[in-house]
């Protein structure tokens, strides 16, 4: 029996997973089911060799029977095997949970509670743990949260300005996509140089969820989500920033009580809603659709908006990094991003963004333009061999 260490990492679109070998050096397989809640297929890379697979069940399956379905496939696939340990991505620590955490009942109780804060993930990532236990009792766990890397902003980048009993009480800005910014931060020195790498950065996490991180020795010093993951960009499904005064109208005039509020700001919205088509940008960039072009851009004018209001909190950018699904693969959307910071000083190279090179700002850019697949299984394998006693 093989024993191997697992890593989890639960989206709002995707489902991605790692699997390792005990002492972590070895990927022995690794993928994502994507389209979930959609049309679910896994793609299971092992061996040099990928494949694709379907599950025989409902189309709109839930994430927690997903990953049941996920974690048998895995099972069979590889042949009897002992999961010794399994790593999670949590999206909300709450301001608790600020390192990665070993799992016990009283840890999950807490990160239970805060599932309201996150209601599109958070049940998943718990319900991911629970799977392990029941697929492999007694396994050792750990969660590795979202929010944590945020924990360096100033004080001033956490506050709402509510009365200061509700701030005292949690409601604060968190940020999320932490365990992507690390791997970035992580990257920088390398893909850029320890100079800028140290200076001001911007990156641009551009996945089925959005946000913006402002870097600045590595650090988070701000960023675009906020108490949960709707605030900040436009989304695949998530309606991003939007005046409170909408929240109280829609509840006077229209009745809606919050679960309908969660369901539309959190499910029907952003490129889905504006578009009437569809949260997957590679759906819209393919239609002809002027709503599928109207949405397109919006999602582009919500970031050069945000990357001027993180700009200016950083005093000016030395870099800009794209990452996730879109910001990786979408050279179109890149494009429209970076021609709107040419007064910037941003000179694209146009030839590189479509090559899917890594810097994609030409050599006289005063602002350096990359793209780096973001890993957040790799942040997660990293902070389980830490835990590792
Ligand atoms: N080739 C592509 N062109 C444009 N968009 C893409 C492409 N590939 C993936 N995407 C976008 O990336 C999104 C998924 O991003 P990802 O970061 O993997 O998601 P998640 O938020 O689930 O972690 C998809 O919904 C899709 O809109
Ligand atoms: C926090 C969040 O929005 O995550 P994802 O992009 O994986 O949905
Ligand atoms: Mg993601």
């Amino acid at each position: 029996m093989s024993r191997v260490l697992l890593i989890l990492n639960t989206g709002s679109s995707t489902i991605k997973f790692a699997l390792h070998g005990e002492d972590g050096q070895a990927r022995i397989a690794h993928g994502l089911i994507d389209g979930v809640g959609r049309a679910p297929r896994l793609i299971l890379h092992r061996a040099g060799e990928v494949q694709e697979m379907h599950p025989d069940f409902a189309e709109d399956a839930g994430t927690e029977a997903l990953i049941d379905w996920l974690l048998t496939v895995l099972s069979d696939a590889l042949g009897p095997m002992e999961v010794v340990a399994a790593g999670h991505r949590v999206v909300h620590g709450g301001r608790e949970f600020a390192a990665p955490t070993q799992i016990t009942d009283a840890v999950m109780a807490k990160l239970r509670r805060l599932c309201p804060l996150a209601p599109g993930h958070q049940p998943y990532n718990l319900a991911g743990i629970e799977a392990v236990a029941r697929h492999w009792p007694g396994t050792r766990q750990i969660a590795c949260f979202d929010t944590a890397f945020h924990q360096s902003r100033p004080r001033v980048a956490q506050l709402y300005a509510l009365p200061r009993a509700l701030s005292d009480e949690g409601i604060l800005r968190y940020g999320f996509h932490g365990l992507s910014y690390d791997h970035i931060a992580g990257r920088l020195p390398d893909v850029l140089s320890e100079r800028l790498a140290q200076g001001r950065v911007i990156v641009a996490h551009l996945g089925s969820g959005a946000s913006l991180c402002a870097l600045q020795g590595g650090k988070s010093v701000e960023t675009t989500m906020g108490f949960t993951a709707l605030d900040g960009l436009m989304m695949g499904t998530r309606c991003g920033q939007i005046d409170p005064g909408v929240v109280l109208h829609l509840m006077r005039e229209k009745a809606m009580d919050a679960d309908g509020l969660e369901r539309l700001l959190g499910r029907e919205s952003g490129l889905l809603g504006v578009s009437g088509i569809s949260p997957d940008m590679r759906d819209l960039l393919a239609s002809p659709a002027p709503e599928a072009a109207e949405a397109v851009a919006l999602f582009v004018h919500m970031i050069l908006r945000q990357i001027g209001a993180l700009s200016a909190t950083l005093g000016g950018l030395d870099a800009l990094v794209f990452t996730a699904g879109i910001g990786e693969h979408a050279p179109e959307i890149r494009a429209r991003v970076m021609d709107g910071l040419g007064w910037f000083g941003l000179v694209p190279d146009a030839a590189a963004n479509q090559a899917q090179d890594t810097v994609i700002s030409a050599p006289e850019s005063r602002v350096v333009t990359a793209v780096i697949p973001t890993d957040e299984e790799a942040v997660i394998l990293r902070a389980l061999l830490a835990l590792t006693p």
